[in-house]
């Protein structure tokens, strides 16, 4: 039953990835590559329409180390946001979808990266199954935060102020988790958060904050899969 499940949704991120490969990567493009296991189906789609011969001139810029070395390994050519600091499109996943298309990312710990990415892309495009879907960011997941690890636990004091259950994030050994900076991760339970926006200011002002998950104002595009199908949702401007 649990694995009908998860074979269900990952079909449902396959689908999403496949159909974001193809309607939004076209020839000589530069274009930004997310991470985690939905990134990664749109890495396999990109590396099958090579195959193909197709998208042979596109270069990627890695958002992780992770997904560099997948693009490695599918022999994707990738490139450096110094070489290309503008990137035609990228598409990447989330962790949870409010229906504005604000988004929480970084349940791999890729959140700062990703986020310049987003940053130096003209169109960024989500790649999700149908449960990200959210009516609130917050609802389902937690904010992460990635900080400096000095003085790390006056950022853990200082987002506990701010009402967040705070979770220093660690690997299934229970070693720290260190991001691909070397970075720390606190996981922040805010619970639906009401206002993003001021949340999210006071996380970007703070020093030893390098990064957080909310991404407000950047995606530009959904596509999402579920039980009828795949939509393409375009974000308001
Ligand atoms: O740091 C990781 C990223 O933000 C991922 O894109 C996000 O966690 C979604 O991952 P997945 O596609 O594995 O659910």
């Amino acid at each position: 039953m649990a694995d009908d499940a998860a074979e269900r949704t990952a079909r449902y991120k396959r689908e999403a990835a496949e159909a974001a490969v193809e309607r939004f990567f076209q020839a000589g493009m530069r274009v930004g590559l997310g991470t985690g296991s939905t990134a990664a189906f749109v890495v396999r789609a990109l590396a099958a329409r090579r195959e193909r011969g197709l998208l042979l001139d596109v270069l990627g810029v890695p958002t992780s180390l992770a997904t560099e070395a997948l693009a490695r390994e599918l022999r994707v050519p990738l490139t450096t946001l110094d070489a290309h600091p503008v990137l035609d499109v990228t598409i990447d996943g989330a962790d949870e979808v409010a229906p504005e298309l604000s988004v929480i990312k970084g349940g791999g710990g890729a959140l700062l990266r990703e986020k310049i990415v987003a940053q130096a892309s003209r169109r960024v495009v989500i790649v999700a199954d149908v449960a990200k879907l959210s009516p609130r960011l917050g609802t389902h997941w937690p904010v992460p935060v990635e900080v400096l690890p000095f003085g790390w636990r006056s950022q853990q004091r200082f987002l506990e102020a701010l009402g967040a259950r705070v979770t220093p994030r660690s690997r299934a050994d229970g070693s720290p988790f260190h991001t691909d900076q070397g970075n720390l991760v606190l996981d922040c339970a805010f619970g639906p958060i009401d206002t993003p926006v001021s949340l999210a200011a006071r996380l970007d002002s703070r020093a030893g904050v390098v990064g957080h998950g909310l991404f407000l104002g950047l995606v530009t595009d959904l596509v999402v899969a579920g039980p009828s199908g795949v939509e393409h949702r375009v974000a308001r401007s």
